[in-house]
């Protein structure tokens, strides 16, 4: 129905819907703006007020309305429903003021989105795939209106950022990531689709919630949730062979096995392990411009041994490796502490995944730890001496002041990502660590904070989030025509961020590019991205001239096109 590309910006659209059918299609709506012409040609007159508008006049009222709002969650409703009402005018606004709309559309405030997503359910948007249409999968799927798409981001809603399960309202998050691949990387809204495997909840409080949009059922498990998942993919890659599917906030042990299972089949990556991992090493490359420890002298205690911190370590152990370490030795710098405490070898309940990680017994036998022989984080830290202390616990506060000053006591410049989203699950407050370490402290966190005050200035945060990965990852798949997606892809990618960080031409810089600039970052990702697909042989080789062409057709920006009637 509409063209994608950013090139035929002039190009007409050709439709043929007129009059309601026109202006209620998100994809085509363009409000007050369609000129006289269009309004002659597509009989919009009376059904608009008489007034015609530009597209800053139009952003400048939305956004005068959303700042009046008293709170975010208002914000984030109002957004969705623009989104739903006229998707161009959505992303004009979000790409003009991604600073100020990104924690409305994404984290935070999408946690509190998924969390009422029942309530504030308006319009549909995407696919819900419920346990009951098990056998309708296919046939919801080959709807023509998902004939173009190109990404999918499809959760279950178990583990929504750390908010735990949500069931259906976790649609709310592949809503917010394929948001950001349109309003960061510039992907066409009609190439991607949301998608939400609503295998059941077991959250009492939705089940019991008389407004609850899901399939009142409590979650399916074992083999029935695999036998699902396993008809969602191939449905499809029957549909779509070509299309690139995030997985997003499944439960750990899902997480990583479905990872596993399906890597090799299609083209596909989970953002949770992979993405945040590639943006927590770009983040730590960054800080290593100011502390001058090299990446073979580090000590990393990760917080949370579930797959976004395995997924962090795996690649960091790659990062080590290829800087000259073996791979014993890299893997002993790794300190994993889950529920249980430090992973230690001949501990019970190890994953796969954790298996790399776990630490010598002998190795530690020295350490001093109390009577009862706890190994928690407060341990580690005095006795590990870590450099970098990484989160991704879902605990508020489990960086406590014992810790971190147990940390700054070890080393001179602690390195402290408390990642857990969104806000209200943090590890910890960066003002916080930044008092607790005497303003030594380098630090990343996962959701948006205000800058920390420290002596008399004003310091930015840092939001190591994998949103300056997962939509260039995307871009860069498409312009390259992945057909699989590699753990170096998201390497490279982690390294053009570092090679992004203020701190590369000044070491008192931040650690990251600010988020006004995830279009420019999301554009060097995907470049870097495509060059590696195809030095992997996972994409066909191509010269860079042809891929900075394709690379310029996909780029959509937020503008409207002219419209031709189609008779
Ligand atoms: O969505 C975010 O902000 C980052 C993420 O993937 C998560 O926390 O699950
Ligand atoms: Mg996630």
């Amino acid at each position: 129905m509409t063209q994608a590309f950013a090139s035929d910006w002039d190009v007409p659209v050709k439709t043929r819907l007129t009059g309601f059918d026109l202006i209620t299609q998100p994809m085509l709506n363009k409000g007050m703006a369609f000129s006289q012409s269009e309004r002659d040609m597509f009989r919009l007159h009376g059904l608009l007020p008489p007034h015609i508008a530009t597209i800053e006049e139009q952003a400048e009222r939305r956004l005068r309305v959303l700042r009046a709002f008293s709170t975010d969650f208002e914000r984030y409703a109002f957004l969705r429903d623009l989104q739903d009402t006229n998707e161009t005018l959505f992303y004009a606004v979000l790409v003009r003021h991604i600073e100020e709309l990104l924690p409305l559309v994404y984290t935070p405030t999408v946690g509190e989105g998924c969390q009422h997503f029942s309530e504030i359910w308006r319009k549909p948007r995407g696919v819900f795939l419920s346990y009951p249409n098990k056998d309708r999968i296919r046939e919801i799927l080959a709807d023509p209106r998902f004939d173009r798409v190109r990404v999918i981001v499809v959760s279950d809603g178990e583990r929504i950022l750390g908010l735990g399960d949500q069931g259906a309202g976790g649609m709310g998050i592949p809503i917010g990531k394929l948001s950001l691949y349109t309003g960061c990387a510039g992907i066409h809204p009609e190439l991607t689709l949301p998608i939400l495997l609503d295998v059941g909840t077991n959250n009492r409080e939705r089940l019991t919630n008389p407004l609850y949009i899901g399939w009142r059922h409590e979650r399916i498990v074992g083999a029935e949730y695999d036998a699902f998942v396993e008809e969602f993919v191939s449905a499809v890659i029957e549909r779509w062979p070509d299309v690139l599917l995030q997985w997003e906030d499944f439960a750990g042990s899902n997480a990583s096995r479905l990872l596993a299972k399906y890597r090799d089949r299609l083209c596909t990556f989970n953002d949770d392990i992979q993405g945040t991992a590639a943006i927590a090493a770009g983040t730590l490359m960054a800080a290593i411009n100011v502390t001058g420890v090299k990446l073979t002298e580090q000590r990393i205690a990760v917080l949370g041994a579930g797959s976004a911190g395995c997924g962090i370590s795996s690649l960091l152990l790659r990062a080590m490796v290829d800087a000259g370490l073996s791979e014993e030795q890299a893997r002993s710098a790794f300190y994993l502490v889950d529920r249980n405490g430090l992973l230690v070898d001949g501990m019970e309940g190890i994953t796969p995944a954790q298996m790399p990680f776990v630490q010598d017994r002998h190795a530690i036998s020295d350490w001093v730890v109390d009577e009862a022989g706890d190994i928690g984080l407060l341990e580690v830290v005095r006795n590990a001496k870590p450099t970098v202390l990484i989160g991704v616990s879902g605990q508020a506060g489990a960086f406590s002041e014992d810790v971190v000053r147990a940390m700054a006591e070890g080393v001179r410049h602690p390195v402290i990502f408390p990642l857990s989203n969104p806000t209200s699950r943090s590890e910890a407050v960066p003002q916080h660590l930044m008092e607790w370490t005497d303003g030594r402290a380098l630090i990343g966190t996962g959701s948006p904070f205000p800058p920390v005050q420290w002596q008399g200035r004003d310091i930015p945060v840092d939001q190591t989030n994998n949103s300056y990965i997962f939509p260039g990852v995307g871009l860069g798949v498409l312009a390259a025509n992945a057909r699989r997606v590699t753990d170096a892809m998201f390497m490279v990618a982690g390294k053009v961020v570092a090679s992004m960080s203020p701190t590369a031409t000044d070491r008192n810089a931040r650690l990251l590019p600010p988020v006004d600039q995830l279009r420019a970052v999301s554009l060097a990702v995907a470049r870097a991205v495509a060059v590696q697909a195809q030095a992997d042989g996972v994409a066909e080789a191509c010269d860079q001239a042809t891929l900075d062409r394709r690379l310029q057709e996909l780029v959509w920006e937020p503008t409207y096109r002219p419209y031709e009637l189609v008779k």
